[in-house]
Order: C-alpha cells, then structure tokens, then sequence
C-alpha cells in the first residue's frame, strides 16, 4: 500500500476553530493528507475576534520542529501566523534543516478582526529569511502591499507588486482577492520567477462568514503539492475547495463564521473556477 502523503503546519491556533492550525488540520484532512503540527502561538480567539495571544518560546518551536524532521516524511509544508522574529527565524532553519520542499508561506498579517498576528519588527525577517525558501507565498492584497511597499490599484500595479515579492527569492507569489473590489468576480493572481502569470477566478460570494478562508487556501494548496500536483491544477483544487466552504456556510458564532471544510467532499461541487493564462 502506497504511504499516505504527509504534510505540516506551523501556525497559531484559532480557539474558535476557523482559522489556523485547526482550520489547516481540517483541509488536510478533507483532502486526504496527514497532518503534523508546530505550533507557533495560542491565541484566544472567536468568530468577533482575538482577546490575547501567547506566544510560544523559540526553543519550543525548535523541539517541535525537530519532532518532526526526524521521524516524518514531510511532502509539503505550510506557515501560517508566526508572530514575531524569533519564530520566523526557527522555522527557516528547520526547513533547511530537514531540507523540506514545497513551501507555502501564507504571510499571516492582520485577523478579520483587525488584531495583529505577526509583529510589526517581524515584517523584515519574514521577508529576509522566510520568502527565499517559499516554493510559492500567498499574501491577500494588504498583505502583499507590506511585502513590496508599492501599493495596488490596477491590474499592472498588482504585476508591479508581485514582481517585488518574487526578487526576495520567493519562486511564486499568489495575490489573493477577498479584498478586492469587483462586485461578481474574485480574481487570484499567480506570477513565478520565470515570469508565467495566470489568474485563477470564480464567482465573488456575498457572505460575512469568511474567517479563515486566506489558511484553508493555502492548507489546500499544500495538501495537493504534497501529492504530487503541478501548481495551476493544486492552485485549481484549493479555488475550489475554498469556494465551496464559503458557498455552504455554516451560521456558527455571531461574528465571522468559519468556512465549511467539509462542503468540497460533501456538496456536489459545481466546476466554478477558470484558470485564465
Ligand atoms: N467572498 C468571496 N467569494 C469567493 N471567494 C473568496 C471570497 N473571499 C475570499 N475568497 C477567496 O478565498 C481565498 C483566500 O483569500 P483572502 O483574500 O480572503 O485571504 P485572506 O485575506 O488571507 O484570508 P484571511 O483573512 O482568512 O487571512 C482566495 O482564493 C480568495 O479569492
Ligand atoms: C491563529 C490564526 N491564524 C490565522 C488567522 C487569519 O485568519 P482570518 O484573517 O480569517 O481571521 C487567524 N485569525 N488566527
């Protein structure tokens, strides 16, 4: 029998279970990967928003990490919130370390709620240790602004700002549109060092229940590299996947709903998502 595929995250927990290392667990999971952990904070969190965040100790991040490099076979990763310097710093060498491929760094910046979960001092080793290992990062529009210090307001100032985010050494970049403005449509944009573009689009859906969709994305985008999948057609499953979460809500919580992990498998998924080159 063939080993399953196995993957990490390294990222916050979310007590309110939408987002971080709860929402990766689920996607992996859904999509039929295992999933180890490194947990890189703890924050106390609901669907209205973060009360307190603790950090964990460098060296515990380390032993973590360390766990484990020696004992799994770590198909693709991803990072999620990683909140300070030090963090960052660990996690860039257990990735060398361990010699881990497929990287997927979701640069985590800001919550829904407008808490901070990656210190601002951080901004510069994020960019200076972690995006020159990433097989492909994936800021939403804000984020990517920080990551280049260009703003975006048209399709040629996005090609501009992705162009930045790839001279840090990043392979790719993809620039994720929940926070764009097109009423109907989203529309992801790729770019990679070798200068191929594409844009991976499907409906915009109205709806407030969107906590955690930027770490669902990308979980299953890690989850598909792990198997093995070129990037256009993971980028094509994870579009999918986080659309279907978001098309069949769930209505937990007052604030903002987690997204349904479980929609792609259950749901009749309708092929929404183009890839446009
Ligand atoms: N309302 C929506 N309708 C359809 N797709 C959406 C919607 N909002 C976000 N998405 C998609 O979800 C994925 C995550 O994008 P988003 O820009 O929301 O990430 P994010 O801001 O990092 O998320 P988070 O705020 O959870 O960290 C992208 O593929 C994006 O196009
Ligand atoms: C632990 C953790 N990691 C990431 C996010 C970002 O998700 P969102 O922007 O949807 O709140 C979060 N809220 N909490």
């Amino acid at each position: 029998m063939e080993m399953m595929k196995q993957v990490l995250t390294i990222a916050g927990s979310d007590s309110g279970g939408g987002a971080g290392i709860q929402a990766d667990i689920k996607t992996f999971q859904e999509l039929g990967v295992y999933s180890t952990s490194v947990i890189t904070a703890v924050t106390a969190q609901n669907t209205q928003g973060v009360t307190d965040i603790y950090p964990m100790a460098r060296n515990a991040v380390e032993k973590q990490l360390d766990a484990i490099g020696t004992d799994f076979q770590i198909a693709a990763l991803k990072t999620g919130m990683l909140f300070q310097a030090d963090i960052i710093e660990a996690t860039a060498q257990g990735i060398k370390k361990y010699d881990w491929q497929n990287v997927v760094v979701d640069p985590v910046m800001i919550a829904k709620g407008g808490a901070s979960l990656l210190q601002k001092e951080a901004v510069s080793a994020l960019i200076k240790h972690l995006l020159p290992l990433a097989t492909i990062v994936t800021p939403n529009i804000p984020e990517a602004e920080v990551l280049s210090g260009l703003e975006i307001h048209d399709s040629i100032s996005r090609l501009r700002v992705a162009e930045r985010i790839i001279a840090t050494g990043a392979k790719a970049v993809v620039i994720k549109d929940g926070h764009g403005t097109n009423r109907f449509f989203t529309e992801d944009f790729y770019l990679d060092y070798l200068g191929d573009s594409m844009i991976i689009r499907s409906p915009r859906i109205v709806t407030n229940q969107t906590h955690g969709t930027g770490c669902t994305f990308s979980a299953a985008l890690t989850a598909e590299l792990a198997k093995g999948k070129k990037m256009g057609e993971a980028l094509y499953t994870a579009k999918q996947f986080i659309y279907a979460a978001l098309a069949h809500p769930l209505h937990i919580g007052s604030g903002h709903g987690p997204t349904n992990h479980a929609a792609y498998n259950k749901a009749a998924v309708k092929e929404v998502v183009q890839l446009v080159k």
